[in-house]
């Protein structure tokens, strides 16, 4: 299926756009009232997720009401961890909770290297997606990052300081090193099985890279990223480091197209750090809370600083949930009608 629009493709691969693309991350989801409409249909969050045709309704629902350039799948990165044995809960308003968490090296034996197949209720949403989005947009895969998935399992839940995860590098670095393969093999099979799906292009979200210093990151996170990276060549690869400013120059020779940037990332800065690779962002996604005239000289004021080729516009982390619709269509049409 040859893609109407792809221009969200050829900028992550460096090519010449007539126009910067735009997506958000998070942009199917509680900013919506027609997501809201279908959440009620279903139990819970999970339910959402596991339920291929709702799942389809609300992937699609930003190209058709926001018009993006994308349509990212609607899903979760804990299910990975679900997918290896440990479940996860969705609690309404506080986030997710793991009943179970990994406390000791006895614990892994619990645990399992995923297959794709096992989490087929998201590949059954991709493949659908794909048919209806009929070649309008490309249609992005993600998982999470190895080290945001190990916090996650180890913490138990959401966190400020995700200091468990933590303090198991420093006291069980063995433990952390197997875990943290585990979970590397266990999501190379699911980008592998996504991309068969459907997927166009996948993003690798490292939500919590900021909370570790530089030398453990490349330890801890990089090195898995890097893994996942190398192991993934069918499509365009987008890694997104929340926070890891001090990570940038070794980003650059990692065996990925895109790289996102979060608000606190300087623009010219992170073009000498980055020089080859297409950025993604990075927009403050508190700029949505302005006036309209704010949001459109925020959002040209970013396009400038990124120029005309190269760049994939986005906000520098997901869009809250109480920003007003009018203000994300207001930062979506500003990218597409910019001139450089
Ligand atoms: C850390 C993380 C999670 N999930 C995700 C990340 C990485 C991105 C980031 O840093 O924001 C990724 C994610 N989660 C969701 C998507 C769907 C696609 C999209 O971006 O639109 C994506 C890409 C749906 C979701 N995931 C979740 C919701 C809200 C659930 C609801 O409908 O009430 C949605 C739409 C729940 C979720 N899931 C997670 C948390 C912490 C929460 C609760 C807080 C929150 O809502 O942000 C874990």
């Amino acid at each position: 299926m040859q893609l109407k629009n792809d221009l969200l493709l050829r900028a992550a691969r460096g090519e010449k756009t007539e126009r910067t693309p735009v997506w958000l991350m998070r942009q199917a989801g509680r900013i919506l009232p027609e997501y809201r409409k279908v959440r009620e249909t279903a139990r819970d969050f999970k339910a959402l997720v596991k339920n291929p045709a709702l799942a389809t309704e609300v992937t699609i629902q930003p190209v058709d009401i926001l018009g993006v350039d994308a349509a990212i799948i609607f899903s979760d990165i804990l299910v990975i961890p679900e997918a290896m044995g440990l479940n996860y809960e969705m609690e309404e308003k506080k986030g997710p909770v793991f009943p179970k968490r990994i406390t000791s090296a006895s614990d892994l034996n619990t645990l399992h290297i995923a297959e794709a197949g096992e989490l087929q209720y998201v590949l059954d949403a991709l493949a659908l997606t794909k048919k209806e989005l009929n070649g309008r947009v490309p249609l992005i895969g993600f998982a999470g990052a190895p080290w945001t998935i190990f916090s996650y399992m180890i913490e138990g839940r959401g966190s400020k300081t995700f200091s468990n995860a933590k303090k198991m590098l420093y006291t069980e670095p063995e433990l952390s090193h197997k875990l943290l393969d585990m979970i590397t093999q266990s999501t190379i099979n699911y980008l592998k099985g996504q991309i068969k799906a459907g997927a166009d292009i996948i993003q690798i979200f490292d939500s919590w890279a900021g909370i570790l210093g530089p030398a453990q990151y490349e330890e801890f996170s990089l090195k898995y990223i890097s893994r996942i990276c190398d192991a993934i060549n069918e499509v365009p690869k987008i890694v997104f480091a929340k926070g890891a400013f001090f990570a940038r120059e070794k980003m650059s020779s990692m065996n990925c197209n895109v790289v996102g940037l979060d608000w606190n990332m300087d623009i010219a800065e992170s073009r000498k750090l980055l020089g080859n690779k297409t950025l993604q962002g990075n927009l403050d996604p508190c700029a949505l809370y302005g006036s309209l005239a704010q949001v459109k000289s925020e959002t040209q004021k970013m396009l400038k600083a990124f120029g005309s080729s190269k760049h994939i516009a986005n906000l520098g982390h997901g869009l809250y949930p109480d920003t007003e619709v009018d203000k994300v269509k207001c930062f979506i049409d500003s990218v597409k009608e910019y001139k450089h």
